[in-house]
């Protein structure tokens, strides 16, 4: 008798678990004051780059420190592989930490500097895991310099190096570009995010500069006074904010009321679509991109009625323009192409060509 043949046992294939989770942090520096860090949970994947983003002041770096260990928590517990690491030193965490100002030891040259966590190791071997990671960033020739005889960027690698030596499975980098100038802060970002991707080194990014975060991480969390507002990836936060605050502090934006039913809303900017159905008052996010301007109808538009307003500034950028319209007592910040032809005084017609984001419900 033929025997059927069996299905071949399917493989399950279990998520990797995240290198860091945090649960429910809490840090409060005086009893009359609110908490800095306020019940903030969040996790960062395997070899993943995430960012904390949010004004001075929100709590940023406090969060970073009582990941490092600096600070100790009142609340809540870290888990880094699947261990709790809450109550270990820094030094027994196994985590690097990249500072603002990179805290390099000025006597010692760059082979040193990067040779000082790794006292554990013996005399070749420790140089030779120097000279590998100085080869990862690319700073070989340099091993006998001073850090005062680089430049800032070159400094930010060696404190990168320094910081990766030990092979840490996390690293946390506070500010670590701020220091330098525009030109060389975009290519030594893009040189560090390929360096840690290469390394497969989970990170997480302190930063307050929306920008930075948005091409920087994999993923972010928009922090504002202790607490973490939203999590998403760049793209979701950026395009489908769920507060004014994130659709204000991810780039500029338009927020404006409207009456909701279903995929449309009524606002003063006529009836526009919407990301997602709601019903109701409602507060609408649009961003400049999403809107542009047009010459005014000789005649009124097919449902009778033009949304009309006056231009009260324009600022050329080269790749795009920026308008300030005045609309009704409202006013609209509007991006459109560089040839765009309107200059303040204009009178014009505003058009929406996107759909908006429900921030806010309710009056
Ligand atoms: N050791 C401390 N003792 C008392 N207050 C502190 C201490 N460290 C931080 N704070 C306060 O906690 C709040 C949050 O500080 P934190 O440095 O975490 O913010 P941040 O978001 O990183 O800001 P920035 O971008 O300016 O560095 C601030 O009001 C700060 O003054």
């Amino acid at each position: 008798m033929k025997t059927q043949p069996t299905a071949p046992p399917t493989a399950r294939i279990e998520p990797e678990p995240p290198i860091l989770r945090v649960e429910g942090l809490s840090k409060r520096f005086h009893p009359d004051f609110p908490p800095v860090v306020q019940n903030v949970s969040f996790t960062v994947e395997q070899g993943e780059v995430f960012a904390l983003l949010g004004p001075s002041g929100c709590g940023k770096t406090t969060t970073l420190r009582l990941v490092a260990g600096f600070e100790q928590a009142d609340q809540g517990q870290i888990w880094l592989d699947g261990q709790d690491i809450t109550p270990k030193p820094p030094e027994e965490r196994g985590i690097g930490f990249v500072f603002q100002d990179y805290a390099l030891f000025p006597h010692l040259s760059v082979f040193q500097n990067v040779a000082f966590g790794l006292r554990h190791l013996r005399g070749k071997e420790r140089e030779a895991r120097v000279m590998e990671v100085l080869g990862l960033v690319g700073l070989t020739v340099f091993k006998d310099r001073k850090p005062g005889e680089l430049s800032g960027g070159q400094q930010q690698r060696v404190a990168l190096a320094r910081a990766i030596a030990p092979g840490p499975k996390l690293i946390l980098l506070d500010e670590p570009f701020s220091s330098l100038d525009a030109a060389l802060r975009q290519s030594t970002r893009d040189e560090v995010r390929a360096l840690l991707k290469q390394a497969g080194i989970g990170a997480i990014l302190v930063t307050h500069d929306q920008e930075e975060a948005l091409s920087f991480a994999d993923r972010l969390a928009v922090m504002r006074s202790g607490q973490l507002e939203q999590t998403g990836t760049p793209e979701e936060v950026y395009h489908h904010p769920r507060t004014p605050f994130v659709a204000q502090f991810l780039g500029r934006t338009n927020l404006i009321p409207g009456e909701a039913r279903g995929q449309e809303a009524e606002t003063p900017l006529g009836r526009i679509m919407l990301v997602e159905e709601a019903q109701g008052a409602v507060l609408l996010s649009l961003r400049p991109e999403g809107l542009s301007l047009a010459a005014p109808l000789g005649h009124l538009g097919i449902d009778g009625k033009q949304i009309e307003g006056t231009v009260l500034a324009r600022e050329f950028k080269g790749h795009d323009v920026t308008y300030r319209i005045q609309l009704g007592s409202r006013e609209l910040i509007v991006q459109e192409s560089p040839e765009s032809p309107f200059y303040p005084g204009d009178k014009v017609r505003v058009l929406v060509r996107a759909r908006a984001v429900v921030v806010g419900r309710g009056r």
